[in-house]
């Protein structure tokens, strides 16, 4: 749980994304307030629930960048899902709730990385042991095994043939859905059950040292992590911590009198709202409860209006943000100010090959002037016209960079011109390649 506090949170998002401050002041209150509900009196924090944020504007100027860039700060658990895909074909009610189900594993993959981490090195001080003991034997001298330890840590046993007691994968992981449970929550896995129940079976196999290495290794990880407690420790981040960002939700605003595909949309408002106000889904890792899931709401809401949602789901996401469209000049920022602007990752992707890109100011204008040019004659995607518009400057020199090793590249507004201007005059040209 961070304890910024709303500036020190904005203050983060800034060296990511340009502008957009009502938006990201909105959800560092949200961020903050997470931190005063457990500051009080417990019998009042089951009754503070979060107030969950509608982010209104146009594609591509950072509205599902904040919300990530927001968890990953908080150390969140994340989620992004188009609220559209319920509308689609095969849609059944609950489905929604596959939602929790599948920002439950991404907590369980958040915790699990962190936990091996933390047992890194008694992991592989453990499956070292182990290779000792299959390549001199358990009781060997203690000065013999050294001899062998140092050659082991030195790569001098690589291709040394070994036997190794490895755990009985069984092949492909068997699930199956239990009937009339719905979905993946009774999903189980036969081979983990059947495994738990034998005591987990091992095949002795015979291996090369530096084979068998990466396999115990991870045997040995895993054996420390405590799955019990990593699936509690999941499920309590998405109670407490979790985040689903709800895109497209413009696109299932409708009013129902035109009935078809406007009663489904209303349908999957109606399944959303319980998530939204509150309620327990069972997941295969146990039952979750979403009272304190953060839900982020997105939407250009060019045809549709906030007001055409369901009443019940206006108020349940009573703050509302405005993003901008991005000018010309946010654009020009967006290329040079974020600590991993397009335009530093493309330098570091030529450093790797010897080559040093340097772009000159005035190819940066020109740059930002294109990338708005063709918003406006083709389609506004916001900031992603950045990356077609640099991708196809740089494609010549991505391609030539291991022959130009050791040289300097400067971009000049004259490159650009030559590379892109053509393309982006013709809208037609345009639509296909920028
Ligand atoms: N204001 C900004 N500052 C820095 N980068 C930005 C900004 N706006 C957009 N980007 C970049 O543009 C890309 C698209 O942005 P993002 O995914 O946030 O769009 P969005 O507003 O959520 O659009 P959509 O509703 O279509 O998903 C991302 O790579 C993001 O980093």
């Amino acid at each position: 749980m961070t304890e910024l506090t709303p500036r020190e949170i904005v203050a983060e998002l800034d060296r990511h994304i340009v502008g957009q401050t009502g938006a990201k002041r909105a959800v560092a209150i949200a961020l903050r307030n997470r931190w005063r509900r457990k500051q009080a009196p417990e019998n009042l924090q089951g009754e503070i629930t979060p107030k969950n944020i509608l982010m209104i504007g146009p594609t591509g100027v950072g509205k599902t960048e904040v919300s990530r860039r927001l968890a990953r700060l908080a150390n969140a658990p994340f989620l992004k899902v188009e609220a559209t895909k319920f509308t689609e074909v095969g849609y059944v009610g609950r489905d929604v709730e596959q939602i929790i189900r599948d920002l439950v594993e991404s907590a369980v993959g958040m915790i699990r990385e962190q936990k091996r981490v933390g047992v890194q090195q008694s992991a592989t001080d453990a499956a070292e042991e182990r290779l000792l003991d299959a390549l001199v034997g358990e009781d060997a001298q203690s000065s013999t095994r050294e001899v062998f330890r140092r050659k082991l840590r030195e790569g001098e046993l690589d291709d040394k043939e070994v036997d190794i007691d490895m755990p009985e994968t069984g092949g492909p992981m068997q699930m199956f859905d239990l009937p009339g449970q719905g979905g993946s929550m009774g999903m189980i896995n036969l081979s983990d059950m059947l495994g738990k129940a034998m005591g987990g079976r091992t095949k002795r196999v015979r291996t090369t040292v530096k084979e068998a290495y990466k396999p115990l290794l991870d045997e040995e990880a895993d054996k420390m992590l405590d799955e019990e407690s990593i699936t509690r420790e999941a499920i309590h981040a998405v109670e407490q911590d979790g985040i689903v960002f709800l895109d497209e939700i413009d696109k299932i605003a409708a009013k129902s009198e035109r009935g078809g595909a406007d009663v489904s949309r209303e349908g999957v408002q109606r399944d959303l709202l319980p998530l939204i106000e509150g309620t327990t889904v069972s997941t295969k890792r146990g039952a979750v409860k979403t009272d304190h899931i953060l839900f982020i709401a997105s939407g250009a809401f060019h045809v549709s209006k906030p007001s055409d949602l369901l009443p019940e789901l206006q108020g349940r996401l009573p703050i509302r943000v405005e993003l901008d469209a991005l000018t010309r000049d946010d654009l020009r920022r967006i290329l040079v100010e974020p600590e991993a602007s397009l335009i530093r990752q493309y330098e570091a992707l030529m450093t790797a090959e010897g080559v040093t890109l340097i772009f000159e100011d005035a190819a940066i204008d020109t740059l930002a002037d294109l990338a708005e040019a063709v918003n406006n004659s083709v389609e506004n995607i916001g900031a992603r016209r950045l990356q077609t518009v640099l991708e196809r400057l740089l494609d010549e020199i991505s391609f030539e960079a291991p022959d130009r090793k050791g040289e300097t590249i400067t971009i000049t507004a004259d490159y650009v011109n030559e590379r892109v201007s053509g393309l982006a005059a013709d809208a037609d040209l345009s639509k296909f390649i920028l």
